[in-house]
C-alpha cells in the first residue's frame, strides 16, 4: 500500500462533468482509448466539478504570463478497468524493452518488473477506500502548448517509465536545453500549486486536486473525492 492510500475519504458526492475540450489543447486521439482501452461508453473528458473549474484558473494564471498559450489535457477520468489495462499494457512494454516472456522470468524477477510498473502507475484497486486516482475525477495529466499551437517539449513524453518522468530531473542541468526543460515544468506545476493542484513526486504531468494524494501532498487529514465505477 501507498502511504497516500492511508488517508481517509469522506466523499463530497461533487458530480463528474465533461471537460469543456473547446477550451484546453487536447491530445488526439485519445492515447489510451487508441490502444484499446475499455472505456465502454464513458468518455475520459471528465473531472470532478471543482476540479475542472481550478484547472480553468490554472490556465488563466498560464495565459497571464503567455498569452495564447493554453494547457493541454493528455489524460482525466478513468474508470477501474482502463487503470488495470494500462497497468498490463505497461507491464508488456517493460518486457518487451527487456526482450523478454512472462514464462522466462523467476517470481522475484517479475516482481521486480511490477515494481517499476508502480513506480508511476496507480493500482487499480476496487477497494473503495483505495481508489486509483483517476478513478475518481480528481487527477489530470497535462503539458502545455504554445501560441503557435505546438506541443511544448518538457524533457520527456508522458507516461514514459524512467528518471525522467522525475519533475526536477533537469533541475541542476548545465545544458541551457535542459535547463529550458525544468523552467517548463517549473511554469507548469506554479501555474497548478496557485490553482490549489499538488504535483505527484514521480511525474511531471500529474497532478490532482482533493484526492487521497492530493490530501497526503499537502497534508491534510482527509480527501473529498473517492472512486466513481
Ligand atoms: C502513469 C500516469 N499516466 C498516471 O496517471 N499515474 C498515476 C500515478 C496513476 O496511475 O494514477
Ligand atoms: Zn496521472
Amino acid at each position: 500500500m501507498k502511504p497516500y492510500q492511508q488517508i481517509q475519504i469522506t466523499e463530497c458526492g461533487e458530480p463528474l462533468v465533461e471537460i469543456p475540450l473547446e477550451k484546453f489543447a487536447v491530445e488526439s486521439p485519445h492515447p489510451y482509448q487508441l490502444l484499446g482501452a475499455p472505456y465502454q461508453g464513458r468518455s475520459p473528458y471528465h473531472l470532478r466539478q471543482g476540479v475542472l473549474n481550478r484547472l480553468l484558473q490554472a490556465q488563466t494564471y498560464l495565459q497571464q504570463s503567455h498569452p495564447q498559450w493554453r494547457i493541454q489535457i493528455f489524460d482525466a477520468y478513468r474508470p477501474i478497468a482502463v487503470q488495470r489495462f494500462m497497468v498490463d499494457y505497461a507491464f508488456s512494454q517493460v518486457l518487451q524493452a527487456e526482450g523478454l516472456t512472462v514464462e522466462q522470468l523467476s517470481p522475484d524477477r517479475q516482481q521486480a518488473l511490477w515494481q517499476q510498473v508502480y513506480q508511476i502507475w496507480a493500482i487499480p484497486s476496487t477497494d473503495p477506500k483505495t481508489p486509483p486516482p483517476h478513478s475518481t475525477g480528481a487527477a489530470v495529466d497535462i503539458t502545455l502548448v504554445d501560441a503557435a499551437g505546438m506541443t511544448v517539449n518538457m524533457g520527456s513524453p508522458i507516461d514514459e517509465m524512467s528518471a525522467r518522468s522525475q519533475p526536477d530531473y533537469f533541475a541542476n542541468s548545465a545544458d541551457p536545453v535542459e535547463q529550458e526543460y525544468h523552467e517548463r515544468r517549473q511554469l507548469l506545476q506554479d501555474i497548478m500549486l496557485k490553482a490549489e493542484f499538488t504535483r505527484h513526486p514521480g511525474e511531471w504531468w500529474h497532478f490532482s486536486f482533493g484526492d487521497q494524494m492530493w490530501a497526503w501532498l499537502s497534508d491534510r487529514p482527509v480527501a473529498q473525492y473517492g472512486g466513481i465505477v
